[in-house]
C-alpha cells in the first residue's frame, strides 16, 4: 500500500487570477471558475494503514490544479472556509454554502471525515471540536428534515431554485456556458454538445449538483418530457467516471491501432487538465506536464489510519482527489478496474422504457468506455446472460427479468448488491402490482450488504411521484389506493435504504402537465367517439398516439381504422416483444404515424415530435392522464391532447381535473360539423366490413380449433352440432364476394376527397371571393387551430363555464337547483 504525504498547512489560500496560461496547451477548462493556491505548506511522508474501511478524520485533499509562480510562506494557519472554498470551486456562493451544508449533513451519518459513499469529504481537522461538532450536527438534522419533507418547504425551496436557475440561463444565454458549474464531466459535456443540448433543463440544472457535488440522495419530481433521464443518468456516469479513475489498473496498452490515443486527445477537449499524472506511461505522454505527484486512492478512500491531531494538517493521497465533481479526461479503456459486478442499476417499469434509457445513456456516454445494457424481458434469457457476461459498468432492467436471473445465480448479479449508484425511475409506478414483489427481493439483497448500502447514492424519479406522496391538494379518488401507494412508496424509500438527508425536488407545477401542451376535450356520445377520432385524424395529421384503457379497444379500433387506411400500428402488453419495438421504429420513423396503445406506453417514452395524444377513453388515474398527455409536447416542444369524453367517462374526467387543479373546463376542441357525414358514411361502411369479417372468422377460427383437437383425438365429430354453422360452400364464396363488393365500395368512397356539405352555387360575393368547397385537409395545425378558436371565442363572448353544454367543472348543489328551478318556470 502506498504512503500517505500529510500536508502541514503553513500558508493562507489565496485566489489566483485565472489565465489559460495555468493550463497544458491552454485548454481552459470551462468548468472552473476559481482557483485558490495554498501559500505555504510541509509534506511529511505517513505510511499508510495496511487496514481498509477504516475511517480517516479529516482528510484534505489538494484540488488537482497547476500551480504557478512561487509560493510566498505565510504563517497563518489554513483556514477550514479557504478550504472548502477550493473544494467546491466552480460554484456560487450559494452553491458553496449549500455544499458546507451537506457536508455538514453527512458527516455524523459515517465516520468521521468519509461521506457516505466512503468517499474523503473536504472538512477540515479543526471541527474535530466538540461544540463545533455539535451545532452541525444540529443544523444538520434541521436540514435533514427540511430536505426529506415533501410538502410545501420543500417544493417551495426547488422552486426557489428553479427560479433562480432559469434567470441564470437567462442571463448566461445560450450556449454551453449553461452547463458550467454542475459538474458534468468534460466527456460527457462533448457529447451533449453534439447532441446540441446547449442548456440543462431545470431539474438537470438543479439535480446535478447537489448529486454530483454534494453526493446526495436525490427524491426528483419533474414534468414529462423535462429531461429527468440525464438528471439522474450524468451523475451516474460521473460516479462511474470517477470510480474507474481511482480504482485503474495497469494494463497492456492497445497498440494495435492507436484509437485509444486518438480518443484521448478528443476526450480532451472540454475538460479540466487534472491530476492524471498517475504511473500510466501512455497518459504521460498525453496527460498533464506539471509532474505533481499522484498516487492511487483506494476503494472507500478510507485508508489513512491514525490521522495527525493537527489542525493545520490534511493529506494528500497520492491520488489526489479532485473537487466534488471535476473529472479528469483519463477515462480511455486502457484500464481495468477491480470490480467484480455492476456499478450502476437502473430500475424502468416497462421493456421500450428501459431501452430507450440505455439509448440515452449511452449517448451521454459516447466518448467513454462505459458499457450500458438493458436487461428486459421478452428477450432470450440466454443472450443477456451473455451480454452480462461482459462485465457492464451500467444495467437498465425491468425488475421482473433481472430477479429471474439473479435467481439462476447468475455470477456477475451475484454482486448487485455492490453497486455505487441505485436508480428507481417512475418510481411510483414500480410500486404498483406487477413490478413490486420483485423490487422488494431485490432490493433485499441490495441491502443486504450494509457496507456497500451505506455508499450507494440513491435516485428516485417520477413525474408524478409528489401525486402519489402526500401533501396539499393532491388528494386522488379512492382514498383506499392513494393509501396504499403511499404506503408502497415510503416502504419503498425505507426498504431502498434512503439516506435521510436525501434532497427532494420537486418541480412539478399544480396543474400536473407541461405549458407548452394545449388540453382539449371533445364530449361525444360513445358511438361517436370513433367517427371524432376519425374526423381528428383525417383533418389534422402528423404523429398521433391514441390512448384506450382496453387491448380488446385497440383490435376493434385497429381494425376499423386499417379498413379506413389510416395505417395504424398498435402496442400492447399482450404483442411479442420484437414486434413492440417494430410497431414503435415505424411509429417514430414516420412523421404522419400513427399508434393506438395501451397504457404499457403511457410512461417515459420518449418518441421524438410526437403531436397529438388523444385519450379515446378517460385514463383510470390521474398520474395515467398525466403520463398519456406527456407523450407529446416534449423538451419545451408544442403538443396537443385531446381527451374524448362519453358519458361513461365523465366521473373519471371530473376526478382529475378536480386532482389537477383544474378550475375551469378543458376547452373543447373545435370540429367542424359540415364534414362529418361524409366521414360517418365512411365509418358505417368500414364498420360493416369489419362485423362481417370479424364474425365470419371468429366462427372459422372456432371451427378450425375444434377440428384439429379432434383429429388429435382420434374423435369424430357431429358437425351440426359442434360446429358453427359457415354456410356451404356457395354460401361461403358468397360472403367472400360480398365482403370484396364493400371494400371496393369503401375504397371508392376514400379516394374522393371530403367537402364541406354546406356548398351551393348561389354564394354571398360581398365577400370578393368566391367560395369553394371546403376540403377536410383545409386546416391548419392543430394547435393553431384551438388557440384561434378560443380567441374568436373569447371575442365574441366571456365564457361562462356553467352554461356550456359540455361543462364538466362539478357544479354546486345549490347551482344545480336553481338551474331545474330556472327550467320548469321557462316552461
Ligand atoms: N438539456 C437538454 N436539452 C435539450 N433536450 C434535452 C436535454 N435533456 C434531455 N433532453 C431531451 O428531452 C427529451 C425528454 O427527456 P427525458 O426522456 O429524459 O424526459 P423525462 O423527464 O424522463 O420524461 P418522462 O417523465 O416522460 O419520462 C429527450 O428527447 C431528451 O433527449
Amino acid at each position: 500500500m502506498a504512503d500517505i504525504s500529510v500536508v502541514k498547512a503553513k500558508g493562507k489560500w489565496k485566489k489566483l487570477k485565472l489565465d489559460s496560461s495555468l493550463f497544458p496547451k491552454n485548454e481552459f477548462p470551462s468548468s472552473l471558475s476559481c482557483i485558490h493556491e495554498l501559500t505555504d505548506y510541509e509534506i511529511i511522508n505517513k505510511p499508510a494503514s495496511k487496514s481498509r474501511g477504516k475511517s480517516h478524520n479529516s482528510e484534505v485533499l489538494v484540488p488537482s490544479i497547476k500551480k504557478p509562480g512561487k509560493q510566498k510562506p505565510k504563517s497563518d494557519s489554513i483556514n477550514s472556509k479557504q478550504q472548502k472554498e477550493i473544494l467546491i470551486d466552480g460554484s456560487s456562493r450559494a452553491e458553496k454554502q449549500t455544499a458546507n451544508k451537506a457536508q455538514k449533513k453527512s458527516e455524523p451519518k459515517t465516520a468521521d471525515g468519509v461521506d457516505s459513499e466512503g468517499q474523503v469529504i473536504e472538512t477540515p481537522l479543526l471541527t474535530g471540536k466538540k461544540k463545533k461538532k455539535k451545532n452541525a450536527q444540529k443544523k444538520k438534522k434541521e436540514l435533514s428534515t427540511e430536505d426529506t419533507r415533501s410538502g410545501s418547504k420543500t417544493n417551495k425551496s426547488s422552486t426557489d431554485e428553479k427560479e433562480s436557475f432559469i434567470e441564470n440561463v437567462k442571463s448566461n444565454g445560450t450556449g454551453m456556458s449553461n452547463w458550467q458549474n454542475l459538474f458534468v464531466p468534460g466527456v460527457v459535456l462533448k457529447a451533449l454538445q453534439e447532441q446540441g443540448f446547449s442548456s440543462p433543463t431545470p431539474i438537470q440544472g438543479i439535480a446535478l449538483p447537489h448529486a454530483i457535488r454534494d453526493r446526495l440522495d436525490i427524491v426528483g419530481a419533474a414534468e414529462t418530457g423535462s429531461g429527468k433521464t440525464l438528471a439522474f443518468g450524468i451523475p451516474l456516469i460521473h460516479k462511474i467516471l470517477d470510480y474507474k479513475q481511482k480504482h485503474r489498473l495497469e494494463q497492456p496498452l492497445h497498440s494495435d491501432d492507436g484509437k485509444e490515443g486518438e480518443e484521448e486527445s478528443d476526450v480532451a477537449l472540454d475538460i479540466e487538465d487534472s491530476d492524471d499524472d498517475d504511473d500510466d506511461d501512455e497518459e504521460e505522454e498525453e496527460g498533464s506536464d506539471d509532474g505533481e505527484k499522484m498516487m492511487e486512492e483506494e476503494l472507500d478512500g478510507s485508508d489513512v489510519d491514525n490521522p495527525p491531531d493537527d489542525e493545520d494538517c490534511f493529506y494528500i493521497q497520492e491520488s489526489a482527489e479532485e473537487e466534488p465533481g471535476s473529472m479528469s479526461n483519463d477515462v480511455t479503456s486502457n484500464q481495468i478496474e477491480l470490480r467484480t459486478g455492476p456499478l450502476a442499476l437502473i430500475l424502468q417499469p416497462t421493456r421500450e422504457l428501459a431501452i430507450q434509457c440505455v439509448k440515452h445513456l449511452q449517448a451521454a456516454a459516447k466518448y467513454t468506455d462505459m458499457k450500458i445494457i438493458s436487461i428486459v424481458g421478452g428477450m432470450a434469457v440466454q443472450k443477456q446472460q451473455r451480454i452480462l457476461r461482459q462485465k457492464p459498468e451500467i444495467i437498465v432492467a425491468t425488475p421482473g427479468r433481472l430477479w429471474e436471473l439473479v435467481e439462476q445465480n447468475d455470477p456477475y448479479l451475484n454482486h448487485l448488491d455492490e453497486v455505487l449508484s441505485l436508480v428507481v425511475d417512475e418510481a411510483d409506478r414500480m410500486v404498483e402490482k406487477g413490478h413490486f414483489e420483485e423490487l422488494t427481493k431485490l432490493l433485499e439483497i441490495m441491502n443486504s450488504n450494509y457496507e456497500a448500502r451505506k455508499k450507494r447514492q440513491t435516485f428516485l424519479f417520477s413525474a408524478t411521484l409528489t401525486m402519489t406522496l402526500p401533501g396539499p391538494q393532491r388528494t386522488l379518488s379512492k382514498k383506499k389506493n392513494k393509501l396504499s401507494t403511499n404506503n408502497k412508496l415510503a416502504l419503498l424509500m425505507k426498504n431502498i435504504g434512503m439516506k435521510e438527508h436525501a434532497k427532494v425536488i420537486d418541480l412539478t407545477q399544480k396543474t400536473g402537465t407541461v405549458d407548452t401542451l394545449t388540453e382539449t376535450r371533445i364530449n361525444c356520445s360513445l358511438e361517436d367517439k370513433d367517427l371524432y377520432l376519425y374526423y381528428f385524424l383525417s383533418r389534422y395529421p402528423g404523429r398521433t398516439l391514441v390512448f384506450t384503457n382496453s387491448k380488446d379497444c385497440i383490435r376493434r379500433i385497429s381494425s376499423i381504422f386499417t379498413l379506413l387506411k389510416c395505417d395504424p400500428l398498435s402496442l400492447h402488453s399482450d404483442m411479442h416483444q420484437k414486434q413492440r419495438l417494430k410497431n414503435l421504429e415505424k411509429f417514430t420513423a414516420s412523421e404522419k404515424a400513427l399508434l393506438f396503445a395501451s397504457d404499457v406506453a403511457a410512461r417515459g417514452l420518449d418518441i421524438p415530435n410526437v403531436q397529438h395524444v388523444i385519450h379515446y377513453q378517460i385514463p383510470h388515474t390521474v398520474e395515467t392522464y398525466v403520463h398519456r398527455s406527456g407523450r407529446t409536447a416534449r423538451a419545451s416542444k408544442a403538443g396537443l391532447s385531446v381527451v374524448l369524453i362519453g358519458p361513461d367517462d365523465m366521473r373519471n374526467y371530473k376526478k382529475i381535473m378536480n386532482t389537477l387543479n383544474r378550475n375551469e373546463d378543458l376547452p373543447g376542441f373545435p370540429v367542424e360539423s359540415d364534414f362529418l357525414p361524409t366521414l360517418k358514411a365512411h365509418l358505417t361502411l368500414a364498420k360493416e366490413i369489419d362485423t362481417k369479417e370479424y364474425r365470419f372468422n371468429k366462427k372459422k377460427h372456432q371451427n378450425d380449433w375444434f377440428l384439429k383437437a379432434a383429429r388429435e383425438m382420434d374423435m369424430e365429430l357431429d358437425d351440426d352440432q359442434l360446429l358453427n354453422d359457415l354456410g356451404d360452400d356457395y354460401q361461403q364464396s358468397q360472403h367472400r364476394a360480398e365482403l370484396k363488393e364493400l371494400r371496393y365500395e369503401l375504397n371508392g368512397l376514400l379516394q374522393q376527397s371530403v367537402k364541406s356539405r354546406h356548398f351551393s352555387a348561389k354564394y354571398p360575393t360581398k365577400t370578393g371571393r368566391l367560395l369553394t368547397h371546403k376540403t377536410l385537409e383545409d386546416s391548419k395545425d392543430a394547435v393553431t387551430e384551438v388557440k384561434e378558436n378560443q380567441q374568436n371565442r373569447k371575442r365574441k363572448r366571456p365564457i361562462d363555464v356553467s352554461k356550456t353544454k359540455c361543462n364538466t367543472v362539478p357544479m354546486k348543489k345549490k347551482q344545480r337547483k336553481n338551474k331545474s328551478k330556472k327550467k320548469l318556470k321557462n316552461r
